[in-house]
């Protein structure tokens, strides 16, 4: 035992150390450092088999082993059991130091890891905890050397990147390279961005990175330092897909407000004006930016009217939105129209944190709503209300007038003879007239009154208020400016008009039936010479009707041959013989039975067909006058031609050749003219009658001292023949005025050698006082109506024989 190392010498080993007996196993002896170790005394441990202070499973099974086995030592961890039973970690290692006494003493030196063992622990803890951190951070982390080679990462990469496991699990660097490129978009500008990446160790960069599947990520590189030297790279990716979508919606929310045609402008929380795109700045004007910061509806003019964000709030509180109609106040004192559209914008808990107003210019809306109204309501030449106009106001003014039991009075008014000035000027010239009358018309009313134009030359004008009294005056005043002379391009001229007049409430209970009874009204009197005015009367209507009929009926005689011509004798007053005859037409009509000239003739003026009848009678007057001639009793025929035949352009042709035709010398034709004729179209007039003058045709004036008698045309033209009107021959001999007058014409006809025929002699008196006033010819009941032409061929025979005279003692009526 003397070999055993002494116990001072063991003492002050800083390890602690048994000595074991081979043999026996039991502690031989123990320094100080094992009694601290094991928490026992030297004298508690020695003697004592060393597997009860060694109690780990280990410590057991190699303490059973073999001595040869124990011999050749051991080093490794275990644990010593101290008495309280804690364990304590240990290095520990088992050598042989004495075998030469046959004993062998093995040497357990025990080195205390309690606290090694703590810090390798904590270091642990701190690891697992730093790859928790990396594997919670949202973002994917890639940590490689400067070669490239992965020396960490975390979940969120594998993540973003879509790394297959068994990639990850392989740790095959560059097919996890491989596997990122290939999930960029642009792979060829990543990996020469990588390139120039691994060229710059201390490079801190970010960029960003579009992955296929639409995910865009940022990548950011930092270096990875080691004390102050790089030895590797960080980079981190995040999907910042959102965040790009929203940075895109939000530029192009910024584009669409910039660019937006509507006015746009955002309000806070508080309703203050806080931005407005271009839009909104032209329209407001160039004071836009002073609202900024101001109340929003203060654009409006509403900015102190608590009511109208009331109302605002309210919308928003239902629907999200407030919309409505508003005045703008522009800069230059003018408003305009807006639509407004004023959207609330809410955060999650549904607290207001903006709001967003679309402005929409509603001018050029209105303009357009305004002019299709006005089309609507108005005639397009003359810019006057139509009828519909017309009808919306006489139906406002028939509810007044029932509640304030007043009238009104509708005038129809018609232009003489245009369709003369648009026939002959042509159309364009027509319609600018029309706009002259148009303003004429209008000058002559009051602003309550109103004037419009039905269509062509027909206006109706509405007088409010009207009786017939105000009626009669404003159409008078209508025909007197209408007189006044037009000037168009140079070309003076004048326009007449006849104007029919109905009042409300006793000649119709709506505006058509008011417009209908004034268009008869102006019928009326146009029958009656047109230029004036007349009031409806209840039974024009039925005329009216009547007359269409007529009218029919008249255009169905001529093919249907009702249409006859009779003669009626003019007798030389001093040798009672006959020595002329007056073709007068005459229709007897199954349904009318015997009409007279004096209702269909100037029907068939008004219409023109009294082209077509004059030209029908002439051809039987000279056809009946030629066989009369060849039976050896000539005589003069007499024929009435109208206004319209005469204006015909081929007049005097036409009846040149009917003379030629039929062999009538032109002397034993006469042509009755009213005054009209010679009234109008003064050179042209002139120039016909001078032309049939020349032929020899004889021309009359048919009633004449009722029209506008004048001696200046007397003296002009070449007329044959003045027919005392029968109007004045009724008066004879009583009546002073007739006399004066049926004398004077004798005795100018005798100054101008013009013969003068009485027309309408009925009695014997009659005659004999024309006899006396040397009045050369009459025709009259009192030698016989208008006969057919055998009638009146007898009684030619007679009177060319001598065996009839209508000669002042023998009447034969
Ligand atoms: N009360 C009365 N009347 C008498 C007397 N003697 C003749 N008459 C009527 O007086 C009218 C004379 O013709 P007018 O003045 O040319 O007036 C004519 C004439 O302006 C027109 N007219 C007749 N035939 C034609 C025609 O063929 N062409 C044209 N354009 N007009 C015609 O119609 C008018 C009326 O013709 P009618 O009814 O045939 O009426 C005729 C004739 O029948 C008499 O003693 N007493």
């Amino acid at each position: 035992m003397s070999q055993l190392p002494p116990q001072s010498w063991l003492d002050g080993l800083l390890e602690a150390v048994w000595l074991v007996d081979g043999s026996s196993l039991r502690i031989l002896l123990a320094n100080r450092a094992a009694e601290q170790l094991a928490g026992r005394s030297a004298v508690d441990m020695v003697g004592k088999p060393v597997t009860c202070l060694a109690a780990t499973p280990e410590d057991h099974a190699f303490w059973a082993g073999p001595l040869a086995t124990l011999l050749e030592g051991i080093r490794s961890h275990t644990s010593v059991l101290r008495p309280d039973g804690l364990l304590v970690p240990v290095d520990r290692s088992v050598s042989c130091v004495d075998q030469g006494t046959g004993h062998a003493v093995l040497m357990l030196t025990m080195l205390d890891r309690s606290s090694q063992e703590a810090t390798e622990h904590e270091l642990e803890t701190l690891l697992s905890e730093l790859r928790a951190t990396l594997d919670s951070a949202a973002d994917g982390m890639l940590v490689c050397g400067l070669d490239g080679r992965v020396r960490a990462f975390n979940q969120r990469l594998a993540q973003i990147w879509s790394i297959p496991r068994d990639l990850l699990v392989q740790r095959n660097d560059t097919a996890v390279h491989d596997h990122m490129a290939s999930r960029v978009v642009d792979r060829q500008d990543y990996q020469e961005r990588l390139i120039a990446i691994e060229r710059e160790p201390l490079l801190e960069t970010a960029d960003i990175l579009q992955l296929h599947g639409g995910m865009t990520v940022e990548r950011r590189v930092v270096p990875q330092l080691h004390q102050g030297r790089p030895v590797g790279r960080v980079y981190s990716f995040r999907d910042i897909t959102r965040q790009a979508e929203m940075q895109a919606s939000l530029r192009l929310a910024a584009r669409v407000f910039d660019s937006s045609l509507d006015a746009i402008f955002i309000a806070d929380s508080r309703h203050h004006l806080m931005r407005m795109n271009p839009g909104c700045e032209r329209l407001v004007g160039p004071c836009a930016d002073a609202f900024v910061g101001c109340m929003a509806a203060s654009l409006f003019g509403n900015g102190s009217d608590s009511s109208f964000m009331e109302q605002v709030l309210a919308g928003w509180n239902s629907d999200g939105y407030w919309e409505g109609e508003l005045w703008l106040p522009r800069d230059n004192g003018a408003y305009c129209a807006v639509h407004l559209s004023w959207v609330a914008l809410r955060d999650d808990e549904g607290r207001l944190v903006q709001s967003i107003g679309f402005m929409r210019d509603l001018t050029l809306q209105h303009a357009a709503q305004k002019r299709i109204e006005e089309l609507a309501y108005s005639d397009v030449l003359t810019g006057l209300p139509n009828r519909l106009l017309l009808s919306q106001r006489v139906d406002t003014a028939i509810q007044g007038a029932r509640a304030s039991d007043t009238g009104f009075a509708i005038l129809f008014l018609d232009l003489d003879r245009f369709k003369i000035i648009n026939d002959s000027l042509g159309h364009p010239f027509g319609d600018r007239v029309l706009q002259l009358v148009a303003e004429r018309l209008q000058a002559c009313l009051r602003q309550t009154d109103m004037l419009c134009r039905l269509g062509g030359d027909e206006f109706v004008i509405y007088l409010h208020g009207a009786d017939a009294v105000v009626a009669e005056s404003v159409a008078r005043r209508i025909l007197d400016d209408m007189l006044s002379p037009y000037l168009l391009d140079g070309m003076g001229f004048s326009i007449q008009c006849s104007i029919g007049m109905a009042l409300y409430p006793q000649d119709g209970a709506t505006l058509d039936d008011l417009i209908k009874q004034a268009d008869t009204a102006m019928y009326r009197v146009k029958d009656r010479g047109r230029g004036s005015y007349g009031f409806y009367q209840p039974q024009m209507n039925a005329n009216l009707l009547s007359r269409m009929k007529l009218e029919h009926a008249m255009r169905q005689a001529l093919g249907e041959q009702r249409l006859d011509v009779h003669y009626q004798p003019q007798v030389n007053l001093l040798t009672g013989r006959i020595v002329g005859a007056e073709a007068l037409i005459r229709w007897t009509d199954p349904e009318f039975g015997a009409v007279s000239p004096a209702q269909f003739v100037p029907l068939a003026e008004e219409s023109g067909y009294i082209v077509t009848l004059g030209a029908w009678v002439m051809e039987q007057a000279v056809r009946e006058a030629a066989q009369w001639m060849h039976e050896g009793m000539p005589i003069v025929v007499s024929v009435n031609v109208s206004a319209l035949e005469f204006r015909q352009t081929d007049f005097v042709e036409r009846v040149t050749r009917l003379l030629a035709v039929h062999q009538l010398p032109p002397t034993l034709l006469e042509l009755e003219l009213t005054e009209t004729i010679l009234l109008q179209d003064a050179q042209e007039m002139e120039l016909r009658l001078g032309a049939l003058a020349g032929l020899g045709v004889g021309l009359a004036i048919d009633d004449f001292g009722t029209g506008y008698s004048s001696l200046a045309y007397l003296k002009k033209l070449p007329i044959h023949k003045l027919k005392i009107d029968q109007s004045f021959v009724r008066g004879l001999p009583e009546d002073d005025g007739d006399r004066a007058i049926v004398s004077a014409i004798i005795s100018m006809g005798h100054a101008m050698r013009i013969e003068v025929v009485a027309e309408g002699v009925e009695t014997t008196t009659q005659r004999a006082v024309l006899q006396q006033m040397q009045c050369e010819h009459f025709q009259g009941f009192l030698c016989s109506p208008g006969l057919p032409a055998a009638q009146f061929r007898q009684l030619l025979g007679k009177s060319t024989h001598g065996l009839a005279q209508f000669a002042p003692a023998t009447p034969i009526i």
